[in-house]
């Protein structure tokens, strides 16, 4: 009689060969359990231009899952895990988890989800974050929404924030913008050689920032006869078109 249970080396078989988005990164196949065509976007900008409030937005208009980088540390944090006390005196410091620690969390809740849209915010904050995530996921995005912002606007955003945030004091907030200028922005820089930066003006009002995100995810929602891929880049080239082509100043 036939039975369910594998044997170990169809198991292994299962883990190291079933790919995500079908490629193997220099010859090493990506360790995912999941055989869906996973569809990724990441959120960049400055702590305070207004990612997270843009994503609540988008995960209500177009059914993508939000998955904050720093929700899940500092979930990690909460749970008791091991890894709490080295991760909350990083956040203090402003400073940038270890690669691995940040992946694996990206990986489990994508897993553990049935979606197969994610916006990933705050994420990858390094040239070490984004080459271990796709390494790990063999995931490239879709592209990029780069909230662009003055340090000014996001410092008065980030004092007027009262949730608690142990990073949201003015010491931890100039380390934060250090950090990201110095680690962060070169990883916009890499992803804009392959043209997937979308420059989105992050000092206007959350509504009207909205308007400008909106015609980059529409193609999720309807597909065209030319199907998504082809009505996704019509809209970046569209999004260009119109003033918004990425040049990058610090
Ligand atoms: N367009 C906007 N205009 C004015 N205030 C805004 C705007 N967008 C967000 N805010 C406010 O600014 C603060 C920071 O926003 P949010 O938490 O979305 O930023 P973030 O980029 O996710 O920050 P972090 O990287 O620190 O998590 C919040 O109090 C939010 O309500
Ligand atoms: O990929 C990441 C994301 C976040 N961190 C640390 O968390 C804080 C807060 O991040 P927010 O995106 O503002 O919620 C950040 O300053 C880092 O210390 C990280 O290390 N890696």
């Amino acid at each position: 009689m036939a039975t369910a249970t594998k044997t170990v080396s169809e198991e292994e078989e299962e883990v190291t060969t079933v790919k995500v988005n079908g490629s193997a990164v220099n010859g090493v196949p990506p360790v995912f359990t999941s055989s869906r065509e996973l569809k990724v976007v990441f959120v960049l900008g400055g702590p305070g231009s207004g990612k997270g409030t843009q994503c609540s937005k988008i995960v209500e208009t177009f059914g993508f899952v939000h998955l904050s980088a720093g929700d899940l540390l500092r979930a990690e944090i909460k749970s008791g895990n091991e890894n709490g006390n080295m991760i909350q005196n990083m956040i203090k410091e402003g400073k940038i988890v270890p690669a691995e620690v940040t992946v694996k969390l990206l990986q489990k809740a994508m897993e553990e989800s049935e979606n197969d849209k994610f916006l990933i915010d705050g994420f990858p904050r390094n040239e070490e974050n984004r080459a271990i995530f796709e390494s790990v996921t063999g995931i490239e995005p879709q592209f990029i929404l780069f909230f662009d912002c003055p340090e000014q606007e996001m410092e008065r955003r980030l004092l007027g924030r009262n949730q608690g945030r142990v990073d949201d004091n003015i010491e931890t907030i100039r380390k934060r913008f250090k950090v990201f200028v110095e680690s962060s922005i070169p990883v916009v820089d890499y992803y804009e050689t392959s043209g997937k930066v979308n420059k989105i003006d992050a000092t206007k009002s959350v509504d009207k920032v909205f308007d400008s995100i909106r015609p980059l995810f529409d193609c999720f929602n309807h597909v065209s006869s030319n199907g998504y891929e082809e009505e996704l880049t019509e809209a970046i080239k569209q999004h260009n078109i119109n003033g918004s082509a990425v040049a990058i100043t610090n």
